[in-house]
């Protein structure tokens, strides 16, 4: 078995539809999905907000390598090009954690180096597991709870939003 927890951020074009595609892409093995987040965009670069959720995904035949490549398959589909670091995209698919995975890989680091930071990663992983935790890293809940209040406040639910498989 291999379930994951899957980050999926877009701020450039139809941001709805690109965390759509992810949805579509994925089909049966998504086993949960967030809420949707307008987020004040993390990181150096100034630019537009983001819309984030956070997905739950499980699929006894994908590994954390298939995970990864599942989630460049996504970005592809959704005309990503690698520029700017931290910069805009039309679709981020980050590999937050995979059940049971440790990984130094610099292609593919598990849990992700720094989900642990961000609250428009935890906000919406913890609306779908409560009690998630990170290997080293303890309970998220108190990961949120410790970053400044201003992070969290620049993660807004957007209830008018809603991503499900087939839309
Ligand atoms: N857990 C992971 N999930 C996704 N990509 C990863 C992970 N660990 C390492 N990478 C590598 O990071 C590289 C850069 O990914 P990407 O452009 O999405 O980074 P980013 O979203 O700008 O920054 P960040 O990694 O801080 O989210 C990818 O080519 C990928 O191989
Ligand atoms: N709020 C928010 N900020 C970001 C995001 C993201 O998904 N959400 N992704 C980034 C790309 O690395 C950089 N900054």
């Amino acid at each position: 078995m291999s379930r994951a927890v899957l980050s999926i951020g877009s701020n450039l074009g139809d941001r709805m539809a690109h965390l759509g595609l992810v949805l579509d892409s994925l089909g049966p093995a998504v086993v949960a999905v967030s809420p949707v987040y307008e987020t004040a965009p993390w990181g150096p670069v100034p630019q537009g907000d983001y819309l984030n959720a956070v997905v739950v995904v499980d699929d006894p035949g994908v590994d954390a390598r298939g995970w990864l490549e599942r989630a460049w398959a996504c970005e592809r589909a959704a005309g990503r090009t690698r520029d700017v670091r931290w910069g805009p995209r039309t679709l981020d698919v980050d590999v937050v954690h995979v059940e049971g995975v440790v990984s130094d890989d610099p292609e593919l680091v598990l849990p992700h180096p720094r989900a642990h930071e961000r609250a428009f990663v935890l906000r919406p992983w913890l609306d779908v597991e409560p009690a998630a935790e990170l290997p080293g890293r303890g309970p998220m809940a108190a990961a949120l709870a410790a970053l400044p209040e201003e992070e969290r406040a620049g993660v807004r639910r957007r209830d008018d939003l809603v991503l499900a498989v087939g839309h």
